[in-house]
């Protein structure tokens, strides 16, 4: 099996992306999805995040109320970097048992959708291909303002609190330009869906697998005729 990694910026299009892919029949782990899951009531993450954060970023019902806790470390680098420090680790081993599970079950590849890819650089040396969703500085702005319902100032922090678009897009081997229509993405969506399916990687690691189940199952052999002579 091999990993491909998807990234982009704040509302440059990786959900959009990534739906489409899914409805060609891909797997993908959404780190925004897996975010949410490790910070519910009881988890550890969560237990530190009211530590540090305070009951004030808590709804009545306990949960985290994710509006605040985004308004409080969009403007404040060293809160975001706490948040992360708290977060991330909990992240990515959540991602790593849902890769096993897919690994498991005999898929060829598994789609990361991970908007700090590049960022953490903590899964990148797993990766096989790396794509980047783009769209035009503009757009992205006007995108994300329309969407979360942003003044222009806020939406302006959220994307300079990632790697500008624009460097992402110089270090990925695939980019989706998705300032245009969404039928244009489409047809981007379906051209990369080809390569990936065309991909003879999987044969690669399957084969280092075998030599190693192989191996060590001569090993074993080997002893146990040891054992017994
Ligand atoms: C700040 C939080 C509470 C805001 O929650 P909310 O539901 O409003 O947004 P959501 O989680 O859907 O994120 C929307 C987008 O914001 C951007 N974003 C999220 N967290 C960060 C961050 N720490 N730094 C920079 N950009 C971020 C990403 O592009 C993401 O796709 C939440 O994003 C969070 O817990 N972030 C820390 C964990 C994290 O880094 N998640 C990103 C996936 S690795
Ligand atoms: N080609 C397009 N044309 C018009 N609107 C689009 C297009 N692509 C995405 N959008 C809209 O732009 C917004 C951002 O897209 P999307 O949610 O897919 O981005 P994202 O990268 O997943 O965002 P985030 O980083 O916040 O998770 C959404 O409201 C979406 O419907």
């Amino acid at each position: 099996m091999f990993l491909v990694g998807l990234t982009g910026g704040i509302a440059s299009g990786k959900s959009t992306v990534s739906s489409l892919l899914r409805e060609l029949g891909c797997p993908v782990i959404d780190a925004d999805v897996v975010a949410r899951t490790v910070v519910e009531p009881q988890s550890p993450a969560y237990s530190l995040i009211v530590q540090h954060f305070g009951a004030e970023v808590l709804q009545e019902n306990g949960e985290i109320d994710r509006k605040k806790l985004g308004h409080i470390i969009f403007a404040n680098a060293d809160k975001r970097r706490l948040l992360n420090s708290i977060t991330h680790p909990e992240i990515h081993k959540a991602m790593f048992k849902q890769i096993l599970l897919y690994f498991l079950k005999g898929y060829r590849y598994v789609i990361l959708d991970v908007p700090l890819l590049f960022e953490t650089r903590r899964l990148t040396r797993f990766l096989t291909h790396t794509v980047v969703v783009y769209c035009d500085p503009a757009t992205q702005l006007s995108r994300l303002m329309q969407r979360d319902g942003l003044t222009q100032e806020e939406a302006g922090q959220r994307i300079a609190a990632q790697m500008p678009l624009n460097e992402k897009r110089g270090l990925a081997s695939h980019v989706i330009d998705n300032s245009g229509s969404r039928d244009d993405t489409h047809r981007q969506v379906l051209r990369l869906h080809t390569k990936l399916e065309d991909s003879m990687e999987f044969l690669a690691v399957r084969a280092i697998a075998m030599a190693t189940v192989a191996g060590l199952g001569g090993l074993l052999l080997y002893t146990v005729k040891l054992l017994v002579s």
